[in-house]
């Protein structure tokens, strides 16, 4: 529930949500814009706190924990966003070394770890130069190297290709397959495109209005339809519905 922006009602957006994503697992989140799909990534790693209901990510909820005991389980949740959110004016070394540091990690033992993690998105090669020199897809593997930083056992993924030309999704999409493969870190991804989301998930969540109209599994028929389709008629063409509270 978010307070009304101007005067007026609240927003509610998201309701009765029930939903368990696997370990390891790489879990879609499909709807129109304004169901709910961000809050829902915002929830997991505690950006927004539920109004009612717990949010439990690697069996712990964050909301019972100290200020210091959230802010290391919140390490352990990297993200990723639509407009890629690094600093403008800190070289692509910085941007993810400035983690680190927050972390209290000394300049001296970050180096190595900025490097491995820039060599893992193939940017290593660019670690001096600034966001604007780089392509948007190239500023992506940048965001992804810098959620990666922490090693994190959850990666939030919030329309990560929706700014890129087919070629630079291409790499993202190689990259993220990559992380699965490697690294067992479960992927949560929120997006617009179908393709992205048959290509890279198991089970997607389709979101409507706040609710969850269902959970389907990637490789089945119904996940064929065009987007278009989903929100119309995600209720009709979904099998079984897993989980719904
Ligand atoms: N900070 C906020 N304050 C008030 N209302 C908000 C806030 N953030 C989102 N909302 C509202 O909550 C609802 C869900 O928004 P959300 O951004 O989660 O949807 P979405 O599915 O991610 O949309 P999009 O695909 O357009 O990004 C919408 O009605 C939105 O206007």
């Amino acid at each position: 529930m978010y307070p009304a922006r101007r005067e007026g009602h609240t927003v509610c957006a998201l309701d009765e949500i029930t939903l368990s994503v696997q370990a390891q697992e790489v879990f879609g989140i499909v709807g129109q814009s304004g169901s709910g799909k961000s809050t829902l990534l915002r929830l997991i790693n505690h950006l927004e706190a539920p109004t009612e209901g717990t949010v439990e990510v690697a069996g712990v909820d964050l909301a019972q924990l100290s200020l210091r005991a959230r802010r290391a389980q919140r390490r352990r949740i990297g993200m990723i966003f639509q407009d890629f959110n690094l600093l403008a004016n800190k070289t692509v070394f910085d941007n993810i070394a400035l983690v680190l540091s927050l972390e209290g990690r000394r300049r001296r033992s970050q180096r190595d770890r900025v490097m491995e993690v820039l060599d893992y998105v193939n940017m290593a090669d660019r670690a001096h130069q600034h966001p604007i020199q780089l392509s948007g897809g190239e500023q992506q593997r940048v965001a992804i190297a810098r959620a990666l930083v922490t090693d994190p056992a959850v990666l939030l993924c919030d329309e990560p290709t929706s700014a890129l030309d087919p070629q630079h999704t291409d790499d993202v999409v190689e990259i993220l397959s990559q992380v699965r493969r490697d690294l067992g870190t479960t992927i949560m991804l929120v997006s617009h495109e179908l393709e992205l989301v048959k290509t890279l998930c198991d089970r997607a969540a389709i979101l409507e209005a706040g609710q969850l109209a269902g959970i389907t599994e990637v490789s089945a028929p119904e996940a064929r339809e065009t987007y278009a389709s989903y929100s119309e008629r995600a209720r009709t063409y979904l099998g079984p519905k897993e989980e719904q509270a």
